[in-house]
């Protein structure tokens, strides 16, 4: 039988380092029928990263000009770097009735929220700034010139927490995912 309402999109946000990604690989294995939009960025990828399967990694001008054709449901400016959902994509996957997931900015996840008020919002804190800065440098993602710069923002992000559908804190990962999975699978099921 085809479904004729449209998918869910969930929107999973919080400071870097934060957990996001972890989480949403976890989630992913656990949960049935979920796709990912993969976002654009000007960053350059880390060792490891696939064009076309973690970002779809572009030059400034690409991005400029895909600003100027309206093609982002959201962009952002993201630790000196442009990130952005492409509108096409969550179009297609929410027509066809699939849910979606979102990892993006706070900037990202209040755009989304504004325009489409029935995406559901999540956010992912880490236990504390020391631990963030750990699991931080634990990655070796970064420059410390950068890492300082996600640590400052990391500050600023958490003070938007309350404007977010669900908060899950990702202490334990094994707990976080199991809330995350129970909260996706209460959403869905609400509908
Ligand atoms: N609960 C946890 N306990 C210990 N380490 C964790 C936990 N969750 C995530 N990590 C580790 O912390 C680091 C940051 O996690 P992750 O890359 O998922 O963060 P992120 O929020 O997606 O970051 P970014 O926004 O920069 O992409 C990773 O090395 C990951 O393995
Ligand atoms: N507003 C948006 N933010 C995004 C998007 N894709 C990723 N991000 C966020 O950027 C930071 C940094 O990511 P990193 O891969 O360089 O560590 C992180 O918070 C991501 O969630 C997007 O499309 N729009």
């Amino acid at each position: 039988m085809t479904k004729n309402r449209k998918g869910t999109l969930f929107v999973l946000s919080g400071p870097s380092g934060a957990g996001k990604g972890t989480i949403r690989a976890r989630v992913f294995e656990a949960l049935d029928g979920l796709s990912y939009s993969v976002s654009c960025t000007t960053r350059a990828p880390r060792e490891g990263e696939r064009d076309g399967v973690d970002y779809r990694f572009i030059t400034p001008e690409d991005f400029a000009a895909r600003i100027a054709a309206g093609d982002f449901l959201e962009w952002a400016d993201v630790h000196r770097h442009r990130y952005g959902t492409l509108k096409s994509d969550v179009e297609k996957v929410l027509n066809e009735g699939k849910d979606m997931f979102l990892e993006i900015d706070v900037q990202g996840a209040l755009q989304v929220k504004k325009k489409m008020p029935e995406a559901v919002t999540l956010f992912v804190v880490p236990p504390s700034i020391e631990v963030l800065e750990e699991r931080l440098r634990g990655r070796r993602s970064e420059g410390e010139a950068e890492l300082r710069l996600r640590l400052r923002n990391a500050v600023e992000e958490m003070k938007q927490r309350d404007l977010y559908d669900f908060v899950v804190v990702n202490d334990s990962l094994d707990e976080a995912v199991k809330r995350v999975c129970r909260f996706v699978e209460q959403r869905r099921q609400a509908l």
